[in-house]
């Protein structure tokens, strides 16, 4: 109940509110959403804390009826709720998840269908699903049934992907005459590589969790009911770490993906080097000295 009340209050403070308030209404005014702030309540997900220490933040997608389509509402609700844990000091690690069924079927094509080119290009549609891939804190996936275009594609946004046995990944949008459009055809190949990159976007098949493990796409394959535990387990090791250095290490690895190799060394180093200038690192070393257990202070 604590850990509940902590939540809310968290989530109602004045200036998150209002901050929360002001790039819902922003975006929703763009896309026409109509939603009721107010109660504080989010209506397209669920999010808890999560962990023996509350240091896991646990974002359930949930519009069960839709297979979490990832409507206008949901991606701004989930910009928000990243916005939220990005400023809770208590939090180092997040856990995106959604049914058994499905972690996300999708953008929302029954929200997409009437859309103008100028509707689209004109109002910059997908610029609140780039939130995901931007954040700070590290979000595992936990990924079970159908994670399927813009599901698949926020899978891959996230840090680390955990599967169910009955996940499925795939991006089917050329069966709907379009082209994905939140990183399937630039985070896919990058991951699986061009050949089976290719066969998933030209033929809009999807592929076993098993497959996803072969391929790389995913980190670790887990019982259907044990995968968003396993998540959590996983993401609790991280926020015992020191959440400056997480980071840091963080953009390191993704920078890898923007640079050349011999760019990508030279980050590194220099990120290496401003570790150097942290509290946390000389905590880590001299705790390894002194065989006991680093008391990180994110400083
Ligand atoms: C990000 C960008 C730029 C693009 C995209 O993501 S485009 C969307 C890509 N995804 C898809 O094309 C998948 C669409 N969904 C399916 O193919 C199927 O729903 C399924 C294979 C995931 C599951 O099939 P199943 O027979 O088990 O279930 P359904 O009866 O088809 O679905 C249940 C319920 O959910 C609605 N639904 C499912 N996916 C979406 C979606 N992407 N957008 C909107 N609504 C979706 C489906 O219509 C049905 O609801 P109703 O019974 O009320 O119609």
């Amino acid at each position: 109940m604590a850990a509940l009340r902590n939540l809310a209050a968290s989530f109602c403070k004045p200036t998150s509110l209002l901050s929360r308030t002001a790039s819902v209404l922003s975006v929703s005014a763009r896309y026409n959403i109509v939603r009721c702030m107010s109660t504080g309540k989010y209506e397209y997900l669920l999010v808890e804390k999560k962990g023996a220490k509350e240091n896991v933040g646990l974002i359930t997608l949930n519009r069960p009826k839709a297979l979490n389509a990832l409507c206008d509402g949901l991606m701004v609700e989930l910009a928000d709720v990243l916005d939220d844990f990005d400023k809770d000091e208590g939090i180092g690690c997040l856990v995106l998840t959604g049914s058994t069924r499905a972690f996300a079927a999708g953008a929302d094509i029954k929200e997409m269908q009437d859309r103008t080119f100028q509707d689209v290009a004109g109002k910059n549609f997908l610029s609140a699903w780039s939130r995901l891939a931007a954040n700070k804190k590290p979000v595992i996936a936990a990924v079970n049934g159908h994670a399927l275009g813009g599901g698949c594609e926020i899978a891959m946004m996230c840090d680390i992907i955990y599967a169910g046995e009955k996940a499925k990944f795939g991006q089917p949008e050329i069966l709907l005459g379009t082209i994905p459009g939140a990183g399937g055809t630039q985070r896919l190949p990058r991951v699986v590589g061009k050949s089976l990159a290719m066969e998933l976007v030209l033929t809009g098949t999807s592929i076993s969790a098993a497959d996803a493990l072969n391929a790389g796409l995913v980190s670790k394959v887990y019982p259907v009911d044990t995968v968003v535990d396993e998540a959590i387990k996983t993401a609790e090791k991280i926020s015992s770490n020191s959440k400056m250095i997480v980071a840091m290490c963080k953009e390191a690895v993704n920078r890898s993906y923007e640079n050349t190799l011999q760019e990508g060394l030279l980050f590194e180093k220099k990120i290496f080097y401003g570790t150097f200038a942290t509290n946390d690192r000389k905590e880590g070393m001299t705790a390894f000295t002194e065989k006991r257990k680093a008391n990180f202070t994110d400083s």
